[in-house]
């Protein structure tokens, strides 16, 4: 019997699918398919069943219309999405890729929406009477801003991957999962499908440039700055920088002339609490907040409905919403977003991707990731002071990441401390003469001490599943690193052999530190663009670092599943390489 995986994607997948089919490194046919309006629901067959779809949403079945219907086989492409016999093939995908990454605009919704010169100037100087040495550049020639046809290149593809690793991966939903996806963006040129970590999209390895959205201020704005109320809710858990953000968008908001700026209380509960009052936000309020963690505005998890929302953005007169947050929270900024276009208000939302665990696809790296594997040094260096300064000592430091194990990677390659780390997309065993226990013994007879680095979400299938959720609705995981750290206790005890275990969990240490030099400008650039976003009439996007310029992506791109560290990378094998661990498997 062929096996069979299911892959379940929410409506914000648009026309992923396309890639989905397309990249299959060995040959996989669709054989089910079922749909909703939200979530679709995909079975993929081994074997050469043809492909069969059942109801499919509008946008993802125009990109089915596109995948060739044919049995296939391990002999042919591997790439069933595109016709590559078609010499137009390459136009084609970079067509289909500049719809799906177009940014939706308030002149969707109305066409005769009027647009005027930018009150923000990005040259603070005039430039007439500046001291510009040489041939200053004459003003019409030079204004600095960002034409909407200006792109930022992004090369991104998709790769299959054998799921033994990836049992717990988020996206891999069946028990008998074989197969799982990852998107990466890169820019290098791959002239092998060989060289590591290629990510091709034809079986001959073309290179096929896919465009998005520079961001960045435009030169006509759709919003009078008198008539704006704009409103900042930060959501979701604490992440080093949101202050910073925050900081940015009331600086550049004013210096475009918004004076009506406000503050929306922990999080979207601030939207239906009537004993949350917003807060009045201006540069002399936000001036010093970047000095300290936390979030000025407060967060929360769970909340009101969109419907609620947008009722209240409409109450309040906010026509701009700035909203900081990770995945979830960007889920709920696109619904207000489409709830808005649904009952006409001109109001632009837009996204700034607040995740410590850098886990959102697409970005070079999210804002409070950098200060998080910074401030785990503190954390690891602690570990390895006490696992080597103890007779037989062995540290155990678990650190963030709800799916990905970014953090602990980073780390872990950043100390140079660590023996062992262990992430989600790895899997491993504790036990058995092969496990991590096992190989801890050894590290205590060869070198007398030992640490190791765990990622928060890694090893779940070796503990006992929990149905519990947080008020947003995401599970909440067992606790690898205290059932590490007993593991280990028991399984030194029963082979007689002294062993003193230490643990350090110190994650709400991590993420409330004040944001690092490099996040701090990261979130200076990101809380600008954002506003620059709101004034050049976009709404349901989001603004991020991608190789290392900032580019507006929609919404539904960035959080269509999260990203996770591959296992085949340069960078987890760097790793590998550093800590010297075998395989526990
Ligand atoms: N699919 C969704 N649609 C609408 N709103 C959502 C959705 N998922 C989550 N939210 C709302 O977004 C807010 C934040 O979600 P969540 O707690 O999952 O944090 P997050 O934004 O993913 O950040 P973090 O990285 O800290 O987990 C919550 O108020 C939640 O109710
Ligand atoms: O304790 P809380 O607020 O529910 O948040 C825990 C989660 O938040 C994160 O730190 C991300 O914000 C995750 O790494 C972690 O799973
Ligand atoms: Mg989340």
């Amino acid at each position: 019997m062929p096996q069979t995986t299911t892959f379940v994607f929410d409506s914000s997948l648009s026309a992923n699918p396309c890639f989905l089919m397309g990249s299959m490194s060995h040959m996989i046919t669709l054989h089910g398919l079922t749909a909703s309006s939200t979530r679709c629901s995909y079975a993929f067959n081994d074997s050469n069943s043809r492909f069969k779809a059942l109801a499919v949403p509008t946008r993802v079945a125009s990109v089915f219309a596109k995948v060739k219907s044919k049995s296939s086989t391990s002999s042919e492409s591997n790439n069933s999405a595109i016709d590559f016999s078609d010499p137009d093939w390459k136009t084609k995908f970079k067509d289909d890729f500049e719809d799906r990454f177009r940014l939706p605009h308030v002149t969707d919704i109305f066409p005769d929406a009027v647009s005027m010169p930018s009150t923000f100037s990005p040259n603070m100087r005039n430039p007439t009477t500046s001291d510009f040495p040489g041939n200053y550049p004459l003003d019409e020639d030079w204004h600095g801003y960002i034409n909407d046809n200006d792109r930022v290149l992004l090369k991104f593809s998709v790769i299959f991957k054998n799921s033994a690793i990836f049992k717990n991966s988020a996206i891999a939903i069946a028990d008998t999962a074989a197969i799982v996806i990852l998107r990466l963006h890169q820019t290098i040129y791959y002239s092998s499908p060989t060289s590591a970590g290629a990510e091709c999209i034809d079986p001959g390895c073309n290179w096929v440039e896919q465009w998005v959205h520079r961001a960045g201020p435009r030169e006509k704005i759709y919003f009078h700055p008198e008539e704006v109320k704009a409103a900042i809710v930060t959501c979701g858990g604490l992440c080093p920088g949101l202050n910073d953000v925050i900081r940015q968008i009331v600086i550049t908001l004013e210096i475009y002339g918004v004076t009506k700026i406000v503050g929306i209380p922990f999080g979207y509960r601030g939207f239906s609490d009537k004993e949350l009052t917003e807060v009045p936000l201006s540069r002399k309020v936000v001036q010093n907040i970047h000095l300290s963690g936390g979030s000025l505005l407060g967060v929360s998890r769970g909340g009101p409905g969109v419907s609620e929302i947008v009722d209240n953005l409409k109450e309040r007169g906010i026509n701009m919403l700035f909203v900081l947050g990770g995945n979830g929270t960007h889920a709920g900024a696109n619904a207000i977003h489409n709830e808005c276009c649904k009952r006409r208000l001109k109001v632009s939302v837009i996204g700034v991707p607040k995740t410590i665990d850098n886990d959102i696809l697409l970005m070079d790296k999210t804002f409070g990731f950098d200060t998080a594997v910074e401030e785990a040094q503190r954390a690891i260096n602690s570990a390895y002071i006490e696992a080597h300064s103890a007779y037989h000592g062995i540290g155990i430091v678990k650190l963030m990441g709800r799916d990905s194990g970014f953090i602990a990677m980073h780390a872990t390659l950043a100390s140079g401390q660590i023996d062992i780390c262990l992430i989600p997309e790895v899997p491993f065993n504790l036990h058995g003469p092969r496990g991590v226990l096992s190989y801890l013994k050894y590290l205590i007879e060869t070198k007398g001490s030992a640490v190791v680095c765990v990622a928060e979400r890694a090893g779940q299938n070796l503990l006992q599943k929990t149905n519990a959720t947080d008020n947003s609705g995401n599970t909440v995981f067992r606790d690898i690193g205290v059932y590490t750290q007993q593991e280990t206790k028991k399984y030194f005890k029963e082979i007689g052999v002294h062993a003193d275990v230490k643990y350090i969990d110190p994650t709400y240490m991590i993420r409330a530190c004040r944001a690092n030099a490099s996040d701090g400008i990261l979130c200076t650039v990101l809380g600008q663009n954002a506003v620059h976003g709101a004034f050049a009439g976009f709404s349901g996007i989001t603004v991020g670092s991608c190789n290392t310029h900032y580019a507006y992506f929609p919404i539904p791109e960035v959080i269509s599943h999260p990203k996770l560290v591959d296992p085949n990378s340069r960078m987890w094998h760097r790793c590998l390489t550093s800590t010297g661990q075998p395989d526990f498997i």
